[in-house]
């Protein structure tokens, strides 16, 4: 089994070994093209690689995305006319924007408040992370924060939402979970050969 927490510019090259040799892999690794990590595993026809590929391995913020994404599915539209804002907070050596972000601010998009990519505010500068994002100093070299505000078109509404992790303890958790996840998934013989961690959530892993 191997896990990928590397860097963005290595991920893709690293994922496209790991299925030439047919491993069970994990990627936590943010700022490739998961598309594209995805489709070398499942379109190998004759790859016997197995997969879990997510940009957070924390369940807790899982489970949390993935119930923006049910209420973007339920509720298409429902904030339609509000505008959304993000800013995260990540060790000053985070080279990519958060991936978690990126993926809420899809689930966002689907419930009617779009946001371009580019317009996540990324802070990096440990000064402004304790002074403006309220980062323990003891949390500079490993923290992500990430705060997303939603404002009605008349300002008279707004929600604010974030998760704040210190350290990397609730990652470390839920890659081994993820592991034996994947490790079942291939003893088994699964038929689907690509996950993710809402995967890990739905077959009972929320301790
Ligand atoms: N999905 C999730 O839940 C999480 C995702 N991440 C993501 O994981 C990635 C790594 O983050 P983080 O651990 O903070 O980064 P670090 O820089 O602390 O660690 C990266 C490690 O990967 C090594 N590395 C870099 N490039 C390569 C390469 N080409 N081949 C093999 N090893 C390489 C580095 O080695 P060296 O120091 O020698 O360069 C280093 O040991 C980021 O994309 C981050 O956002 C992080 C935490 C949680
Ligand atoms: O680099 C990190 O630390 C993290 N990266 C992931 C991301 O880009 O979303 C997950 C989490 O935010 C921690």
């Amino acid at each position: 089994m191997v896990v990928d927490y590397t860097h963005p510019s290595a991920v893709n090259a690293n994922v496209a070994a790991y299925a030439a040799a047919n491993l069970s892999f994990v990627v936590g690794t943010t700022g490739g093209d998961e598309a594209a990590m995805r489709a070398t595993v499942a379109d190998g026809a004759a790859s016997t690689a197995y997969a879990l590929i997510a940009p957070n391995m924390g369940k807790q913020i899982v489970a949390l995305q993935a119930a923006l994404e049910a209420a973007a599915a339920t509720f298409p539209g429902a904030f339609a006319g509000y505008t959304l804002s993000v800013t995260e907070s990540h060790q000053s050596h985070k080279a990519d924007t958060s991936g978690t972000a990126k993926a809420n601010v899809a689930a966002f998009s689907a419930l009617g408040a779009p946001l371009p990519v580019d317009a996540i505010v990324k802070v990096r500068v440990p000064a402004d992370q304790v002074g403006e994002m309220g980062v323990p100093e003891a949390a500079l070299s490993g923290h992500a924060f990430h705060t997303y505000r939603l404002v009605s078109g008349d300002g008279s509404v707004r929600f604010e939402l974030q998760h704040n992790v210190c350290g990397r303890s609730v990652y470390a958790e839920g890659t081994v979970d993820a592991c034996v996840f994947l490790a079942q998934r291939r003893a088994g013989g699964d038929a689907v050969r690509v996950y993710n961690m809402i995967d890990v959530l739905r077959a009972g892993e929320m301790s």
